[in-house]
């Protein structure tokens, strides 16, 4: 009728029941003619009044017409996808929008979804279709003189310097998923240097017994925190020491055992107590032997607290100048919390990768497990001394870009990706 709304424009109607004529809410209603909609197709959105019994009467009244029914999870986009509204790579990123909790999550998704990772993959991919191209007019006109000379060298360089790029992504392949899932960070120490205070501190809430008692913390406790921004796994733990109970004793042996699994150690040291055995032990163990790693991105970090600072000008004489690199806090004043959650905040830019700044993340380990059988055929590239096999390796590791995309993905991977989407997007 006359009364339809002008596309993309938001009319104020009165929605009625079509089949009783009943009056259901004064609401906005928006047309979106296809192609130039959210998914493609042609689609209306119906802005009504928040209250349950609103929504269930339009969307009753809604079900009534024929040919409708409610949408499943995720349905609005993977129609976007059929559409070529979306690659794969950018419904990833908005059902990380979705769930994100934390802000570096947050960024990072929006890269995704602006699709920056995409884009990336199809750069690449066009780098192999030339090479390829190159490859296959030498087989088909090798001995030809027309031919430019230096094809196959020219395509060599290209191919080469992608392998290059694309390993260096995949060795940054754990900070991804490590925002996504979470990095695990461990506080340790020797009993009573303040760990569960400072994991109660750090998590807002009486996530452990504090208490005056060494030994108090047994079982390795975990919870998700959101620190500077990043998202966290922290996990408090028994104090490292030897000779007591065996309830303790298997406390200390989880504690150790997690702390294997740390992409970020918070050491703790009582400031007022570090001449004693479990301190000195603790720096000459644990402190010093994760030091002594290579700075690589693989091996795990560590940040030494000396906690307790609010003791420090009345009982010990304070740190020496023999201290390895250390922030001091005090869990009852709150003093030097700040510096350290700007150094919490350093570290884990480091651990997860930093979206305001850095490249494009791999997020997934499906992203992972294509650019490996990308890089893994452009192996084959380099060993096959056969031009026809040289093309068949070229065109696997283009396939493995465009899948990592969505060009040809099967049914299963689309209804795993999809799966996380709530009903309505
Ligand atoms: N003065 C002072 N006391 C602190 C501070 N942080 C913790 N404490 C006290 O130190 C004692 C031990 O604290 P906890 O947090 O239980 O220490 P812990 O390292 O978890 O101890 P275990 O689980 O037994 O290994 C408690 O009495 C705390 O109140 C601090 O910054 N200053
Ligand atoms: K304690
Ligand atoms: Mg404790």
């Amino acid at each position: 009728s006359g009364d339809l709304p002008p596309a993309r424009h938001a009319s104020l109607r009165l929605l009625s029941d079509p089949r009783s004529g009943e009056p259901l809410d004064r609401a906005l209603v928006l047309w979106f003619p296809g192609p130039k909609s959210f998914t493609g197709e042609d689609c209306v959105e119906f802005h009504v009044h928040g209250g349950p019994a609103v929504v269930s009467g339009v969307l009753q009244a809604l079900g009534n017409v024929p040919g409708l029914r409610p949408a499943e999870a995720g349905e609005f986009t993977r129609r976007a996808f059929a559409h070529g509204k979306l690659n794969l790579t950018e419904v990833e990123g908005l059902a990380d929008l979705i769930h994100a909790e934390t802000e570096a999550q947050r960024r990072q998704a929006l890269r995704q979804l602006d699709g920056e990772l995409g884009h990336l993959c199809r750069g690449w991919a066009e780098t192999l279709t030339k090479a390829l191209a190159h490859v296959e007019a030498y087989i088909d006109f090798g001995e030809d003189d027309n031919l430019e000379e230096g094809v196959l060298e020219q395509a060599d360089i290209e191919v080469r310097a992608l392998e290059v790029a694309l390993g260096a992504h995949l060795r940054d392949a754990r900070r991804g998923q490590r925002l996504r899932s979470g990095a695990h960070v461990v506080v340790t120490g020797p009993p009573n240097a303040g760990k569960s205070s400072l994991v109660n501190l750090l998590s807002r809430k009486p996530v452990s017994i504090v208490s005056p008692e060494p030994g108090t913390t047994r079982d390795v406790l975990e919870t998700p925190v959101d620190l500077a921004g990043f998202p966290v796994l922290l996990s408090d733990t028994a104090g490292l020491r030897e000779g007591v109970g065996p309830v303790e004793q298997e406390g200390v042996r989880r504690a150790r055992e997690r702390l294997e699994q740390a992409d970020l150690i918070l050491a703790m040291l009582d400031a007022s107590d570090l001449a004693s055995p479990s301190s000195c032990n603790f720096l000459a163990t644990v402190v010093a032997s994760v030091g002594a790693q290579s700075p690589s991105s693989s091996s795990q970090r560590l940040l030494l607290v000396l906690n307790k600072s609010d003791l420090l000008s009345t009982e010990g004489p304070g740190p020496g100048p023999d201290m390895p690199p250390h922030l001091l806090l005090s869990c009852v004043t709150g003093e030097g919390l700040d510096g350290l959650l700007e150094a919490l905040r350093k570290e884990l830019a480091a651990v997860c990768g930093d979206p305001s700044t850095g490249p494009p993340l791999l997020t997934r380990a499906r992203h992972q497990h294509h650019l490996q059988g990308c890089l893994d055929a452009l192996g084959h590239y380099k060993q096959s001394k056969d031009l026809a096999l040289v093309a068949e390796a070229l065109r696997v590791a283009r396939g493995h870009l465009t899948r990592l995309t969505g060009g040809g993905g099967t049914e299963e991977i689309l209804d795993i990706i999809f799966r996380d989407f709530c009903v309505g997007k």
